[in-house]
């Protein structure tokens, strides 16, 4: 039970001072909020006793109204300190896991993990959010009942102190259970919520492809298969709580029946006053509320804790750049040595050796699944080799943090990420400092500046998620004006194999000799004048390199280049005469 507030102060950080200052006032405030009935008692005995006044009834009066004035301001103190301090923990607990995301290896972002990832930000925050302050404080005030109560009863009889204290002792150990259970079953229902979250973000990514193919029915009984999973697990989740929430209420039953009983005995036997037991049967009803009220808060303290053991299971994922330091690149030569990789079991890549000199121009040739995408997450550390080194700049990648890596590096890639923000956004994500002036210049050099300024809202128009309101060919040009704002002296450019037509295609072409001038490019290459130009040509096959050079030796070589080039020389010939 108290597990959860350790973890909560232990998230807090700074904040924890706050939070546990609004504890300490909870437990004032739980005091205060038993003035009425010990003045109910007051009175009660001296009715009895034959010696009530208006001096009694004035006292009794001032000590409940001033109480209850107390409370007022202690609750707003209370609710203050807590509600700022949650809003400021997870606010900065989001910017936090945000910044680890980036530095998770690309692995992780597999699609299993993606509902997992968007659930835990998302759902499970939010909802220890939303109610851990409120729990922290239900907790702390039905604790600090249970100490009152025990000690009032104590005042009143010993005997009843002691039912009391162990009526509590035994609840306290169903709640463990409650917890312990709730915990474990709590875990299966947020991971099931995650296979949701997976399924519906599958459903709605896939749509295009689903209605083309007609599949709505088949992917559609996947969703719902996920969604009934869900309601089962909730439903059995809450009958497993049934016999021990009904075990946990007993011990109070049970415990009234026997201090009432105790307490006429006593009063029967002379060793306990009238009023006393008066006022026993009025407080022992309501001694027991606030702890009889964690069963209540025990679905969302038992959920709570699944969510927090989630959100801690995201934060533990090792970062890729630990060990990495800040460092300054004195060159930008890449040099790949010895270099084997695996995608999990997956060999791809072997032995690769190379180098590519600063201010060059690589173009890596192959066919599909060859390895040449793979090279290129290599180069950006996306992911870690285990054999041999990748260096940039005469430093091996693993020394550097993906931040130093990455300011050096841009990348063009076909399948073009637009964020749902403005294009003047967009655009600035290449370099977050820059003036609207230097963003349409970029523009201007990505030969996207006359398309933007047709838009209704030109830079300011708000780009849906993933740029699906604009074309392949646009969005392709915005992600180059991007990196022309980089600035970056590495490029790594994989050319666009889709057809666009050719008057996207010379637009794009343009861009990127904007974008390239200078820099050390290595480029999926596509297009045969790209390839011919390149100073050097890395031909890969299966993961091998097998042919190192520039256009005009490895043409002369008999091999895969020959072959590769010839087939591509024949289709084009085909193409064009078939136009
Ligand atoms: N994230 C991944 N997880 C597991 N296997 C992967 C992953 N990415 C690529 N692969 C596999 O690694 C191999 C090399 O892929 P890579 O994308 O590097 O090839 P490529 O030469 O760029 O192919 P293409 O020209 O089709 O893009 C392929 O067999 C591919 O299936």
């Amino acid at each position: 039970m108290f597990s959860i507030i350790k973890r909560v102060l232990i998230l807090a950080g700074k904040f924890a001072g706050k939070i546990k200052l609004a504890m300490g006032i909870s437990f004032f405030e739980a005091l205060f909020n038993n003035v009425p009935f010990f003045m109910i008692f007051y009175i009660v005995s001296e009715i009895l006793q034959d010696s009530l006044d208006r001096a009694d009834l004035r006292f009794a009066m001032i000590m409940i109204i001033t109480a209850l004035l107390v409370q007022v301001i202690l609750k707003r103190i209370i609710y203050s300190l807590q509600s700022g301090s949650g809003f400021e923990i997870f606010a900065r607990e989001r910017i936090a896991i945000g910044d680890r995301l980036k530095r998770y290896p690309m692995g992780y972002f597999s699609e299993g993990n993606l509902g997992y990832i968007s659930a835990v930000i998302t759902s499970d925050i939010n909802f220890v959010e939303m109610y851990v302050m409120n729990i922290v404080d239900r907790v702390v005030i039905a604790y600090v009942n249970a100490v009152i109560a025990v000690l009032f009863l104590l005042y009143i009889d010993y005997r009843l102190a002691l039912i009391s204290a162990v009526v509590y002792l035994l609840a306290n150990l169903s709640l463990n259970k409650l917890f312990a259970v709730g915990k474990l079953q709590g875990q299966t229902r947020q991971n099931t919520q995650s296979e949701v979250v997976t399924a519906v973000l599958e459903y709605v990514r896939g749509m295009s492809v689903i209605k083309s193919f007609n599949l709505t029915g088949p992917k559609a009984k996947a969703t719902k298969k996920a969604f009934e999973k869900f309601r089962d697990i909730s439903i059995a989740m809450e009958k497993a709580f049934v016999p021990l929430i009904f075990r946990f209420e007993s011990w109070f039953a049970f415990g009234i029946a026997l201090t009432v009983l105790v307490a006429s005995l006593a009063v029967k036997s002379g060793s306990m006053l009238l009023p006393e037991l008066l006022i026993v049967l009025i407080f022992i009803f309501r001694i027991y509320i606030p702890f009889q009220a964690l069963s209540g808060q025990s679905a969302e303290i038992r959920l709570m804790e699944a969510c927090l053991d989630r959100y801690q299971k995201l934060k533990d994922i090792e970062i890729i750049d630990q060990a990495g330091q800040d460092k300054q690149l004195k060159n930008y030569q890449i040099e790949f040595e010895d270099v084997s990789f695996a995608y999990e079991e997956h060999d791809v890549l072997h032995d690769l050796t190379f180098q590519i000199p600063e201010h060059s121009m690589t173009a890596l040739v192959g066919s599909s699944g060859s390895g040449k995408s793979t090279i290129a997450n290599l180069i950006a550390r996306f992911w870690d080799v285990e054999q041999g080194q990748v260096k940039v700049g005469g430093i091996n990648v693993k020394e550097l943090t993906c931040d130093s890596l990455l300011q050096n590096i841009s990348m063009v890639f076909q399948n073009v990420y637009l964020f749902n923000d403005t294009i003047l956004n967009n655009i600035r994500f290449g370099n977050p400092q820059a003036t609207e002036a230097e963003v349409i210049a970029a523009a201007k050099k990505a030969r996207c500046h006359h398309f933007i300024q047709q838009l209704e809202a030109g830079y300011q128009t708000v780009v849906e998620e993933g740029g699906s309101s604009l074309s392949g060919g646009e969005k392709q040009r915005i992600s180059i004006a991007r990196a022309i704002l980089k600035d970056a002296p590495i490029i790594l450019l994989d050319e666009a194999t889709a057809s666009v037509d050719p008057e996207n295609e010379k637009y794009i072409q343009q861009a990127i000799n904007e974008l390239v001038k200078d820099k050390t490019l290595i480029v999926i290459a596509h297009r045969l004048s790209t390839i011919k130009n390149a100073d050097q040509i890395l031909v890969l096959e299966a993961g091998r390199l097998i042919q190192q050079g520039k256009h005009s030796e490895l043409i002369k070589e008999a091999g895969k280049y020959q072959d590769f080039w010839q087939k591509r020389m024949n289709s084009k010939s085909w193409q064009i005469s078939h136009v």
